[in-house]
């Protein structure tokens, strides 16, 4: 059996407008979803969400990966078993992220001699099929890691305060909602695109401040993001409270992280805070996850059998 992770991601900024074309700036980080693959009679697919044979249902993302590898490579059955840290469907990037490390783990499998690059290609052409309208983004740090700012695709610095996660648990899809902004942008053209514009330069405004490690102005950036993306309807009531619970008590800042309209949101702290702004998510009804940047993207974790 051969073992694959990638991680998660959290936008500092920039999530929705990036699907137009704005830059964005997303992390990666120490949360993992690990995909383990091994030869077999038939087609499988097992995860949290059921065991399956192809699957565009339960398991569109990974239905896809097989389909797709199989214009490298004869593929007449395989078993696929997937856990993650990264709760599913909560703007954490858990799609990108199963993406990711089946394409990785079936790439060692099949020797199909797939570069970096071209897994986060084949990625963000699988989340394009499933989502209809998708960024790079999410697939590109997930195979690269590190903080990048898209569309450049360009690594920036790493951001070491803490990351403290809040979610609300309130289902959401990322589908939905990026169709939910395509409208509101058709029906509003002239008061959307410069919402998302605006959205697009603050991620240019913040690029130097990552590289100086300015987590006081990035912060004041962040909860600017986080107007606008009330403004285009990715919040709710329950984002809202954990964002205002997260800065009432300290946070650097709080905004909505990924696709919105229920999930996570982000807050970055200071390293001694850390801990309180996790309890003030709790207490405002969320589950806090504290975490970090990392720098690594998809990589094999075990070789054996
Ligand atoms: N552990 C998992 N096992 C199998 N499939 C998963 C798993 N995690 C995520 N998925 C797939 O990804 C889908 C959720 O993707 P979606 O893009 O809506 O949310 P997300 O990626 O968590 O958030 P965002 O795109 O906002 O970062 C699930 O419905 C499922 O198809
Ligand atoms: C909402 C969105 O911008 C981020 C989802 O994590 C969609 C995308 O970029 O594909
Ligand atoms: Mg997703």
């Amino acid at each position: 059996m051969i073992t694959c992770s990638a991680p998660g991601k959290v936008y500092l900024f920039g999530e929705h407008a990036v699907v137009y074309g704005e830059n964005a700036i997303c992390c990666a980080v120490e949360l993992r979803t690990k995909v383990s693959v091994e030869k077999s009679d038939e087609i499988i697919i097992e995860s949290i969400l059921g065991r399956t044979r192809l699957d565009h249902d339960t398991h569109p993302y990974v239905s896809y990966v097989i389909e797709k590898m199989r214009q490298f490579v004869d593929i007449p059955g395989v078993r696929i078993v997937i856990e993650s840290e990264l709760p599913v469907g909560s703007g954490l990037g858990s799609s990108a992220a199963v993406t990711v490390a089946s394409i990785q783990a079936l790439n060692h499998l099949y020797e199909c001699g797939l570069s970096l690059e071209d897994i986060a290609k084949t990625g963000h052409e699988i989340e394009k099929m499933v989502q209809g309208n998708a960024s790079p983004t999410d697939t590109y740090v997930s195979t690269m890691g590190g903080v990048v700012m898209i569309p450049q695709r360009k690594k920036l610095e790493l951001i070491n305060c803490p990351i403290v996660v809040g979610n609300t648990h309130k289902f959401s899809s990322t589908k939905q909602l990026v169709g939910n902004v395509s409208k509101l942008r058709s029906d509003f053209p002239s008061v959307v695109e410069p919402i998302l514009s605006n959205i697009g330069q603050i991620s240019i405004l913040a690029e130097k401040l990552v590289a100086e490690g300015d987590y006081e102005t990035i912060g004041k950036l962040m909860n600017i993001n986080q107007g606008l993306l009330d403004a285009i309807g990715v919040g709710c009531a329950e984002l809202s409270s954990l964002v205002y619970a997260a800065r009432d008590n300290g946070a650097i800042s709080a905004k909505i992280t990924g696709a919105g309209g229920g999930g996570c949101m982000v807050a970055l702290t200071r390293e001694d805070n850390a801990e309180a702004i996790a309890k003030a998510i709790e207490n405002a009804g969320g589950e806090a996850i504290i975490t970090k940047n990392t720098a690594e993207g998809v990589r094999l974790e075990s070789l054996h059998g």
